[in-house]
């Protein structure tokens, strides 16, 4: 069986030499209605508020709203750095857990892992060239013809990217790929809480920067009380000038469902460092529910695993039609 899909899903990666190689022109075929929404995430084990808040709620929201629906667990793109093999293993199931923490439902959207699709052609033709980051992000999105991607905004350069490589096999080949849009929340960039003109990031060494959705509630106040902000006591939303208070007032709005105009308004009259101890418990709050049931999902491996193998299969399924379609217009079959 898993032979029999690895001989499926080799190919897959013949279309992206072919952007750059074949004809000029050729006749157009129909460009696929089907609307479908994909997005990826690195296997990290758990998730930070950045992703939940900047990608993962709004996948959640998105299974509802569209039938064909893809979340990858992007494990080929981890290896860029070293890796631990077990260790890996390990996150790549800490990751389903947590996103089917999160909402992510198995029945709504696909949630696979990246190299289930991939591995067999990786290993025959798989070049530094071609696993090089933003082109196998392009493969992924491109794979399935997706339409939308749901992402923060760090992604938008390799997005940009993504929309050219499909535009060029496009004028080459005929309309075949659709150009597919980004999704952007408003909380498209987390900020460090300990500097807040960068992003919040699980690679941040100041492990006070960011926070897991996994932190005890202690954990979080001590961040939160210890979040850059500046001189001013009073609460005002000004991202610019006020880049700190300005993250915690987002951050805020995006947990208890509120706008930014409504958290400043019930902040009147309180200070900075009080504040930060209101958004830290309302960060506790939201995340409360998403931890109790990370705790469960983590005692069933069995499942997990099966989550992801229906999953594989399911993502081979559509990713094939594609490959050969692809190896059809630029000449291999
Ligand atoms: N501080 C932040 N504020 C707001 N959003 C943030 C923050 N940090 C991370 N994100 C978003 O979380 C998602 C997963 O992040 P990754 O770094 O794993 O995401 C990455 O490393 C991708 N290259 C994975 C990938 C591989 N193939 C894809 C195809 C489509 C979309 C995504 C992918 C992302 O949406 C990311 O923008």
């Amino acid at each position: 069986m898993a032979l029999r899909s690895m001989r499926k899903a080799r190919g897959c990666w013949s279309f992206i030499r072919a952007l750059h190689e074949g004809p000029k022109t050729v006749p157009a075929p129909q460009k696929d209605a089907v609307h479908r929404v994909f997005s990826g995430i690195q296997p990290t084990g758990v998730p930070h508020l950045g992703n939940y808040l900047g990608a993962i709620e709004s996948w959640v929201r998105l299974q509802d709203q569209h039938d064909s629906v893809l979340y990858s667990i992007v494990d080929l793109h981890s290896i860029t750095v070293p890796q631990d093999p077990a260790a890996l293993q390990q996150s790549i199931l800490d990751m389903t857990a947590a996103l089917l923490a999160c909402g992510i439902n198995p029945e709504k959207s696909i949630l696979f892992q990246q190299s289930q699709v991939k591995t067999a052609q990786q290993k025959q033709e798989g070049t530094a060239g071609l696993l090089m980051y933003p082109v196998l992000q392009a493969a992924d999105i491109l794979l399935y013809k997706s339409t939308y991607v749901p992402v923060g905004e760090d992604q938008v350069q390799h997005m940009e990217l993504v929309q050219d490589l499909a535009r060029g096999f496009n004028k080459k080949y005929g309309e075949f790929f659709p150009v597919p849009t980004s999704i952007l929340t408003p909380m498209k960039k987390v900020k460090s809480l300990r500097d807040p003109s960068a992003k919040m990031s699980k690679s941040d060494p100041n492990k006070m920067a960011t926070i897991s959705i996994t932190d005890s509630p202690e954990e979080i106040v001590k961040k939160f009380r210890k979040a850059v902000t500046d001189f001013t006591s009073e609460v005002t939303y000004d991202p610019v000038g006020r880049p700190g208070v300005s993250n915690m007032l987002a951050i805020h709005a995006a947990v208890t469902g509120l706008t930014v105009e409504e958290v400043v308004r019930r902040s009147v009259g309180i200070d900075t460092a009080h504040y930060k101890l209101l958004v830290a418990e309302a960060v506790i709050e939201k995340l409360a529910p998403i931890k109790r049931e990370l705790e469960k999902l983590k005692q069933n491996k069995d499942y997990l695993e099966k989550v992801l193998q229906a999953g594989s299969a399911k993502a081979k399924e559509l990713a094939y039609p594609v490959c050969q379609e692809v190896k059809k217009l630029v000449g291999f079959l």
